[in-house]
């Protein structure tokens, strides 16, 4: 018996029928195939996106050759990018719960028996995760595909972060007008993910490396026509899985969320992936503790260093063996991830990656010659985060270890932005900006112009960035987001005054303020209680309702 067996079989599905009729799509011949969802995410805003309605087509056809009967729907999708530096970025990390909800509610009416997502960018594809490990119903997925990188007329290779950048070296003075127009024409040339290793493409990596998506998922370009070869094999295994009966949960284990991670660590991924794999982590039911990460950071080698951390794209990536020679490389050190995980292809993931070499050593670096022996981000324990607080420590300038600076003080992004903009943000500042949790923002908003504006001024290895918050992929620098508890659940990051030591130590994974526990409880019965800044509409609601970031930033039920 199959799951779509519900809306099509017997004498009480007969109206049922008659609109499956309708359709088109169906005869009554075809009622015996699995009927597959093709959870889409075409939306012609998003540059990572653009293409996905000829994707969506191919996706189809690939489904009927594979035996199955295909039925397409859409989510809705949100473009960091366009979304940043005002209300937009908001609805950012609250899209991410819309998308699970909506592919579970299309899913779950129709009874599909098979799911085959097509995701791309920031929030859409740990939605689509989650919803797959919510649903668990047998899942593939093939992402849309990095963009191409761009190239400046000087030959200077060119991300979406390069324009990030170039903003606050224009407004500071340090670029000229004709350098600046030339990143903004030149930066994104096709459609595709940003080109670096941002959020978008740090979790199409992460997937080829949770089992979900073949290898060449995150690192071919979305203009190459591999992609297409990806999907009609994706398709095949995706009606076999429907057939074997082969769950998201059964691949989706404690061992490859901590195999993602490990990934993570040798690319250096997004901050976001930390957010995204706990949450994804508790819809396939497994409890999974933020410092579970710093172990598998201490296993893991830095082996890619990728944009913003360096000028190397995710096409140079992928011309150097892929994700998979990664993986194939971090099997290679005793103990540090776990190959004998089952992926969609029914091979372990030992298997699966075992003929993939690395083939650029200067692109992707041996185990025996990282950039670095521990991973990408850390997490930071402290008393301003004693829920935890994540960095990119790949993104931080190699020379720092430990940076103690003085605190000033923001209570939104906009005021901080502001003073950096105008200068008031100095050399030995530690910029804490609050209230901008997943409550307190509400949405948790991304802070790549701060971080940008930053780095654009020269100030990359002497200001430190304290939040609550959470930053883009592209964001660099000694910038420390998510931490936990957030301003607006009473965390002491909400305690902390203008003029305060703030001491940052990486080697030890720590986060303080020069304040005993008693000078922190004095300063607590001050605290006025946290009044939402929205209280109507979809944000509102999600204020209310959504946990902090050290719980992946879900919504309680
Ligand atoms: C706009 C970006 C670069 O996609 C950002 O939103 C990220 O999270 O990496
Ligand atoms: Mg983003």
């Amino acid at each position: 018996m199959r799951r779509s067996d519900t809306i099509k079989m017997g004498v009480d599905r007969a109206p049922h029928r008659s609109l499956l009729y309708a359709t088109g799509k169906v005869k009554t011949k075809d009622l015996g195939k699995p009927f597959i969802g093709v959870c889409n995410s075409y939306i012609d805003i998003i540059p990572g996106h653009v293409h996905l309605r000829e994707f969506a087509e191919i996706v189809k056809e690939a489904i009927i050759e594979a035996g199955g009967i295909p039925f397409e729907f859409n989510t809705i999708g949100v473009d960091d990018g366009i979304a940043m530096g005002h209300i937009g970025m908001r609805y950012s990390l609250p899209s991410r719960e819309l998308i699970v909800d909506s592919a579970e509610t299309v899913i779950n009416a129709h009874w599909f028996d098979g799911v085959f997502y097509i995701p791309n960018c920031d929030k859409i594809t740990p939605g689509m995760l989650m919803a797959a490990a919510r649903t668990n119903v047998p899942s593939v997925f093939v992402s849309g595909g990095p963009m191409e990188a761009g190239t400046s007329s000087s030959g200077k290779q060119l991300s979406l972060s390069s324009v990030f950048e170039g903003v606050g070296a224009y407004k500071s003075g340090k670029m000229t007008e004709e350098e600046f127009k030339d990143i903004e024409n030149n930066a994104c040339p096709t459609c595709g993910s940003c080109s670096g290793m941002f959020t978008a493409n740090s979790m199409n990596c992460l997937m080829e490396m949770l089992g979900l998506a073949l290898p060449g998922n995150g690192s071919v370009v979305a203009t190459s026509d591999k992609r297409k070869e990806l999907i009609f094999e994706a398709a095949k295994h995706l009606v076999r899985m429907v057939e074997e009966d082969v769950k998201p949960r059964d691949i989706i284990t404690k061992e490859a969320i901590d195999d993602a991670f490990a990934l993570d660590m040798a690319m250096g991924g997004s901050t976001n992936t930390v957010l995204h794999t706990l949450a994804i982590a508790k819809e396939a039911g497994i409890d999974y503790n933020l410092s579970e990460i710093n172990k598998i950071a201490e296993r893991i080698p830095y082996l890619a260093k990728i944009m913003p951390a360096s000028d190397i794209s995710m096409d140079d990536i992928n011309k150097a063996g892929g994700v998979s020679a990664i993986i194939n490389e971090l099997t290679r050190i005793p103990e540090a991830i776990h190959p004998d995980r089952l992926t969609i292809t029914g091979k372990t993931m030992g298997e699966l990656v075992s003929e993939y070499k690395i083939t650029n050593n200067q692109v992707i670096r041996s185990k025996d010659n990282p950039y670095s022996p521990v991973g990408g981000l850390s997490i930071l324990y402290g008393n301003i985060a004693p829920e935890g607080a994540v960095i990119k420590v790949g993104a931080v300038d190699p020379t720092i270890s430990v940076f103690e600076g003085e605190a000033i003080v923001f209570e939104s992004q906009e005021q901080a932005q502001e003073a950096i903009d105008n200068g008031a943000v100095r050399e030995g500042h530690v910029v804490i900006i609050r209230y901008e949790g997943p409550k307190g923002g509400p949405g948790m908003p991304e802070m790549l112009a701060p971080t940008s504006a930053i780095m654009g001024r020269g100030l990359g290895s002497s200001v430190a960035l304290l939040t609550d918050g959470r930053f883009s992929g592209a964001s660099r620098g000694i910038s420390i987001g998510h931490i936990s508890p957030e301003a607006a659940e009473g965390g002491p990051i909400a305690l902390i005054e203008n003029g305060d030591t703030i001491k940052i130590d990486l080697p030890n994974r720590t986060l303080h303020v020069n304040l005993s526990d008693q000078q922190l409880e004095e300063r607590r019965k001050e605290l006025k209680p946290f009044e939402p800044k929205i209280k109507n509409g979809w944000l509102g609601r999600y204020s209310k309702l959504v946990t902090n970031a050290s719980n992946g930033g879900v919504m309680s039920i």
